[in-house]
Formats: C-alpha cells, structure tokens, sequence
C-alpha cells in the first residue's frame, strides 16, 4: 500500500490537484463551518482509470465538483492539461471554463439536466457537437452509445422528464462519454442500473482508458472498482487517506 502513488509526475498529468481546500458555510444555521476537503493533491494521467472511494460523506463529489467547478474551492490549485497546455481551472474566467467544459473535460454527474422536451438522441447528440462533431456524426455517435447502453430506441425521442432513473442514468453516460474529452469525472455512474445494464456501463467506462481518457470516478461498489480502476484513492474525511492498485487496497480495507 502506498500514499503516495509512484507514477505521480505532475508533468504529464492530465489532472493536477494540490492542496485543495473546501468548507461550507450553512447561513441559514448561524454560518456553521461544513468542512468538506483538507489539502488534497492528486494526479491522473491518460488513460488511467482512478477511483474515488470511501464513507459517506468523506468528501468525494465535492473533490469532482470542485475540479469541474460547480464548487469554487477556498483554496488550491486544480490544474487541466488541454490542447493549448496546461489551465488553471479554479481562477479561469467562466466564458472559458464554459468552452473547456464542452471540449476538453466532462463530468457526468448522478442526475441528468436535459432541457424539456427534449430526447435522449438530441441530448447526447448536443454533447457530440459541443465536442466537434458535425451534426450527422454526432447524431450516428449518439445513436451507438445510446444502443451501447441498451436504451431502448423507442425511448430515443421521448422527453427525457418522463425516463425512470436507470434510463437517465444512461442518457447521462451515453452524453459524457460520446467522442470523449481528455478527462471525464464521473459521479457513481453505474448506481441506479440493474445488472445487465450496469455490466454494460461498466464495459463502456472500461473501454475509455484505451480511447486515451483519463477517468475519475467515484464509486461505492467494490466489484466495479475491482473491474475498471488502474488505482483506488480512498478518502476519508476530506483528506486522501490511502492510495494504490485496488488489489492491494480493497484487500487492506476490507
Ligand atoms: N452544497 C453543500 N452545502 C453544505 N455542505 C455540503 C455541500 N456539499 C457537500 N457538503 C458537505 O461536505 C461533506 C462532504 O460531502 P460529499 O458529498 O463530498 O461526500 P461524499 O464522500 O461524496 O459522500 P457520499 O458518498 O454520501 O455521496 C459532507 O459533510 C456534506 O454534508
């Protein structure tokens, strides 16, 4: 078991956190401080597939929500490498954030935010076009994740309002992962499926290292991180407790 992974060079990371904190100040109850993240660092490189784990609470989404920036950090530094070379990505303008968002990282979160009255094809579609495909290319790379993921066509043009949670959760994949960016953080992508779907999401996620991605993922499921993760991070208690190939890991944890 390691604490600090041997391959961490900050060079060639894709993903570069350090010394990120975050706290939460609860105004509504006399501005209680929620502490959530103490100084974390962290690297991933292409097409390495690393795993979140850890208890309830420890502090995982907020360690993903602050490297996509729906949280804005207190402090620390989360850095992308992107076509144009490294970003900071905690004090970068949000127009550019925006366009970084669509091109160069994803994040596919548990809940999926499509627009009303709009399709799973048009949703994960849109996603292809934000990532520079043409229209028919992203309608033909839409339809192939959607069928990837067993959606069944007759739901490709339903309002994605009326799917059940394992449907959206599906859609949400199918979007994050269609013409994948360099980095994709995903948020227990796999929690709401039954287990033929969930095998079929986790052969998807899996096939994303060899497209060179690099993957970020929480998840509370042991097997899955067993199947997909080339290194387990657990965090406890907004800190990086310990780190290192799950095999090592689960078995020190278990
Ligand atoms: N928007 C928020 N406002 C206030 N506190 C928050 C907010 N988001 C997270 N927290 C707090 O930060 C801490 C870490 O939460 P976080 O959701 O990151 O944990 P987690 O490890 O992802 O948990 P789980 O596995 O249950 O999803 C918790 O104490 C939580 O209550």
């Amino acid at each position: 078991m390691t604490t600090t992974h041997p391959s961490s060079r900050t060079q060639d990371a894709v993903l570069s956190v350090r010394a990120l904190h975050k706290s939460f100040t609860l105004h509504s109850i006399d501005g209680r401080i929620v502490p959530s993240l103490h100084g974390v660092d962290l690297d991933v490189h292409t097409g390495e597939h690393v795993a979140l784990a850890g208890p309830s609470g420890a502090g995982k989404s907020s360690l993903l929500r602050c490297i996509y920036r729906t949280y804005l950090p207190d402090s620390g530094s989360v850095r992308l490498r992107t076509a144009a070379g490294p970003v900071e990505l905690t004090t970068l303008g949000d127009r550019e954030m925006a366009r970084l968002r669509g091109r160069e990282f994803g994040y596919v979160s548990q809940f999926l935010a499509a627009p009303p009255r709009t399709g799973p094809l048009e949703v994960v579609a849109a996603t292809g076009r934000r990532r520079g495909l043409d229209r028919a290319e992203a309608r033909e790379a839409a339809a192939a994740a959607l069928h990837r993921l067993n959606l069944d066509e007759t739901l490709w043009d339903v309002d994605c309002g009326v799917l059940s949670g394992g449907e959206r959760q599906r859609v949400n994949l199918a979007a994050g992962t269609v013409e994948p960016p360099r980095l994709l953080l995903l948020d227990e992508p796999v929690s709401a499926l039954d287990p033929a779907n969930r095998e079929a999401a986790l052969a998807l996620i899996d096939s994303l290292a060899g497209q060179g991605v690099a993957v970020l993922a929480v998840f509370h499921d042991m097997d899955a991180i067993r199947q997909l993760a080339s290194r387990v991070v657990f965090v406890a208690d907004g800190r990086i407790a310990r780190q290192g190939a799950p095999a090592e890991l689960l078995e020190a944890v278990a």
